[in-house]
């Protein structure tokens, strides 16, 4: 990508880091570029396995793109919403009715908070890694092959160096996770960008929205692929639910890394080794609170024919006791678990689980919980 061609788009100007004193959550830095030699590979495969075992999120540092190159894709992810027209958007609209979040999610979908019915007000464009299965909108056309490019990323330079490091993690064969998320199988990886999270001026958040969700813009979930992969940025507002004392803490924005954390795929491939991370958005620190939030995430899925069981030839699992799962147990296909998941997610109506705050729903026969 020879930056002196790259076509003239708006930048986008993130905003400072906030400087309020919060409750971070201390997360491990992985820095990949140790991955390049044997030595290097087996001591961030301990640092993965720690990262994912004990806070479940962890930043990823040296990942081979400058920050110029990062700071462009924002500028790519910001230009996909303020040069669309509403128009246009409608026509490329996803359909989570048909189990697909591809195409422009617009405000005002998903209740995202049951007792009064709040809607919610974020805006996703999300993109396939096979970005050509779908037309894109017209001002996006000259940008496409640095979408491709930065998919490409994603998934060779960032994604499958992990997915080899967990496989060492539970001492399976290094491709064991790669060869589940190949680029040329369908699955619905997608690289999705994500704007305003408000407050915004066409959705303007009210006081008694805000009130009524107690400052949630997500409520406490957890993702439903392998690894979400999300670029960070300085506008706060994720916490992690720490499993150790129940605490939501704050995560901190590091310039040009990214924010990695597990999803429900890799709890079901793992036993329950690595459990699926508890997170939610809130309202932005005080002193960002007018800022947008503009993400830029590229979300891993395993490919669409395979079963969400333990793999019960790691010799971890078997150790544990987590290779096999109880007799009846429902193993889901991937295609069903990740229909299911987006075409329920904020359109029925979650009932109270046995335990304070939580509410669930049934996706392909198996639970599925937020956190209030
Ligand atoms: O906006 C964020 O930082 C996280 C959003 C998130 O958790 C999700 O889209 O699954
Ligand atoms: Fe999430």
């Amino acid at each position: 990508m020879p930056s002196l061609t790259l076509p003239e788009i708006p930048h986008y100007v993130a905003d400072p880091p906030t400087q309020e004193s919060l409750d971070f959550a201390d997360l491990a830095v992985i820095d990949l570029s140790k991955s390049c030699t044997p030595e290097g590979r087996v001591a961030l495969t301990r640092e993965v396995h720690d990262a994912l075992r004990i806070q479940g999120f962890f930043y990823v540092v040296n990942h081979g793109w400058s920050k110029a190159q990062v700071d462009r894709i924002f500028d790519v992810a910001d230009h996909s919403f303020t040069s669309v027209e509403l128009e246009e958007k409608r026509k490329l609209a996803f359909q989570p009715e048909q189990g697909s979040y591809l195409g422009y999610k617009l405000p005002r979908y998903w209740e995202i908070e049951s007792k009064h019915g709040t809607l919610d007000q974020v805006e996703h464009y999300s993109i396939n890694k096979d970005m050509h299965q779908r037309a894109h909108p017209e001002p996006l056309q000259p940008l496409l092959p640095e979408i491709e490019a930065f998919i490409a990323h994603n998934q060779n330079n960032i994604l499958l160096p992990l997915l080899r490091l967990l496989a060492a993690s539970l001492e399976l064969p290094e491709n064991t996770f790669a060869d589940m998320h190949k680029m040329e199988d369908y699955s619905e990886s997608a690289t999705l960008l994500e704007y305003p999270n408000l407050p915004s001026p066409s959705y303007p958040r009210s006081e008694d929205e805000e009130q009524k969700t107690k400052n949630v813009r997500l409520k406490g979930h957890t993702d439903y692929g392998s690894l979400t992969l999300l670029w960070s940025q300085p506008v706060g507002g994720l916490q992690v639910l720490s499993s150790h004392d129940g605490k939501w803490r704050w995560v901190r924005h590091i310039d040009n890394a990214l924010v990695i954390n597990g999803g429900d795929a890799l709890n079901f491939f793992s036993g329950g080794y690595y459990t699926s991370t508890i997170h939610r958005v809130v309202q932005p620190p005080a002193d960002q609170r007018e800022r947008v939030r503009l993400g830029v995430f590229f979300f891993c899925m395993p490919s669409d024919g395979i079963r969400l069981a333990p793999l019960g030839e790691s010799p971890v699992l078997r150790r544990e006791g987590l290779n096999k799962l109880p007799e009846g147990a429902v193993i889901p296909l991937v295609e069903d678990w990740r229909k299911g998941r987006s075409s329920q997610y904020g359109r029925v109506t979650l009932k109270q689980s046995m335990e304070d705050g939580v509410e669930e729903d049934v996706v392909a026969g198996v639970v599925v919980r937020q956190y209030n």
